[in-house]
């Protein structure tokens, strides 16, 4: 029997500027025809005002105007009207990802991942984007413990194609450079460039913060590797283009929200999971086969230590033997509106130690 929490869990939706008190409430919705159900428990620990959001609805005792397609989804086609929290300042490829998902947003840049997520969390922000996967460095595992920390949902992929620059001062040229800076993943992307400059590297928090400092400070000895549009904002030369080691380098992002969109069935849909499985012979090969025998395309399988509960005693004959405990991040194409994926998660939820469903969302067919 599956623990912890399972499905899409919505969290309430507020009128601007609504005062909520300090009692709690919790609801419990049934979706689709599997019995699978969500539960949702809203525990707000003081009074507090909600700054107002463009998706909520008038306040309940004015002016009601029709619900739109936006106040159920919670974004408009072209996303104006949405704040789009990430990671960064201004010319980050994350806020590049965010631009790409929801055109016409208003961008949001936040110091850290962590306080993205509480931008969401706390009315601040309407979605936050967060780069999951790169082409080259592989999965970004903080990213994917974070998603289990918070409880946001995926609503939404974008898949970028991440063109690095080295940025340095006007004047400054490649014979002057002693230090390069950037986001850690933006310089393992460049790692034989940055090899054959001799230089020392030094990781910030985003590319586009290395490109502002440099500028801001007038380094001379010091270089950025970050976008083009890093360039014109911080009005930085561009020594090198493209110094990525594969010319394909491409970064998956994912967007996340308070509440979960309602799967469809009119267009490509992704699912994420995470589940966790007893110590045994097969157990992840019987875990996958709830799958393959539903004809699931798997896109991704990841496994990461569990932080809280790293080692697993071993029953029988090994007794007192030890493994690592970890959790199975999963990504399969298919909508939770599709029967054969509500099945395979049923199948898995009778056996997985733990189950969350991270999200069900139109897949990015695009590439940028
Ligand atoms: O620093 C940035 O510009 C980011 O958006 C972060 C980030 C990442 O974390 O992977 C995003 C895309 C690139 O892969 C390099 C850095």
């Amino acid at each position: 029997m599956a623990t912890g929490a399972y499905f899409l869990t919505p969290s309430p939706r507020h009128p601007p500027s609504t005062t909520i008190s300090s009692s709690s409430s919790s609801c419990q919705i049934k979706l689709f025809t599997t019995g699978i159900s969500i539960q949702t428990k809203y525990e707000p620990h003081r009074r507090r005002t909600i700054p107002k959001t463009s998706c909520c609805a008038n306040s309940p005792s004015q002016n009601k105007r029709p619900l739109t397609s936006t106040d159920i989804t919670g974004s408009s086609k072209d996303g104006a009207g949405i704040r789009v929290a990430y990671q960064g300042v201004s010319g980050a490829y994350s806020e590049s990802a965010a631009e790409k998902a929801y055109p016409n947003c208003e961008t949001v840049p936040c110091e850290q991942f962590d306080i993205a997520f509480q931008a969401v969390e706390n009315w601040i922000a309407d979605r936050a984007v967060l780069p999951a996967e790169n082409s080259l460095g592989g999965s970004i595992h903080r990213n994917y413990d974070l998603l289990l920390r918070h409880r946001l949902h995926i609503v939404g992929e974008v898949q970028l194609s991440v063109r690095h620059c080295l940025l340095a001062n006007h004047g400054v040229k490649l014979e002057d450079l002693k230090r390069v800076l950037s986001h850690p993943q933006a310089l393992a992307q460049c790692e034989h460039k940055l090899t054959s400059l001799h230089v020392v590297r030094e990781s910030v928090d985003d590319t586009a913060g290395a490109a502002q400092f440099v500028a801001l400070h007038k380094l001379e000895d010091t270089a950025a590797v970050a976008s083009i549009s890093a360039a014109r904002i911080y009005d930085l030369n561009v020594l090198a283009q493209d110094i990525q080691d594969d010319s394909d380098n491409i970064t998956r992002f994912l967007m996340l929200a308070r509440d979960p969109i309602i799967p469809g069935t009119d267009r490509p849909f992704k699912t994420s999971i995470v589940f966790s499985l007893d110590e045994g012979p097969g157990m992840l090969y019987k875990a996958l086969a709830v799958f393959s025998m539903r004809d699931i395309n798997l896109t991704k399988i990841e496994s990461r230590p569990q932080r809280k509960r790293p080692l697993l005693r071993l029953v029988g004959n090994n007794d007192g033997l030890k493994h690592f405990d970890y959790l199975f991040y999963c990504d399969f194409e298919a909508s939770m509106a599709d029967h054969n994926a509500q099945n395979a998660l049923k199948h898995l939820k009778e056996f997985a130690t733990f189950l969350r469903v991270l999200g069900s969302y139109p897949m990015d067919v695009n590439l940028l």
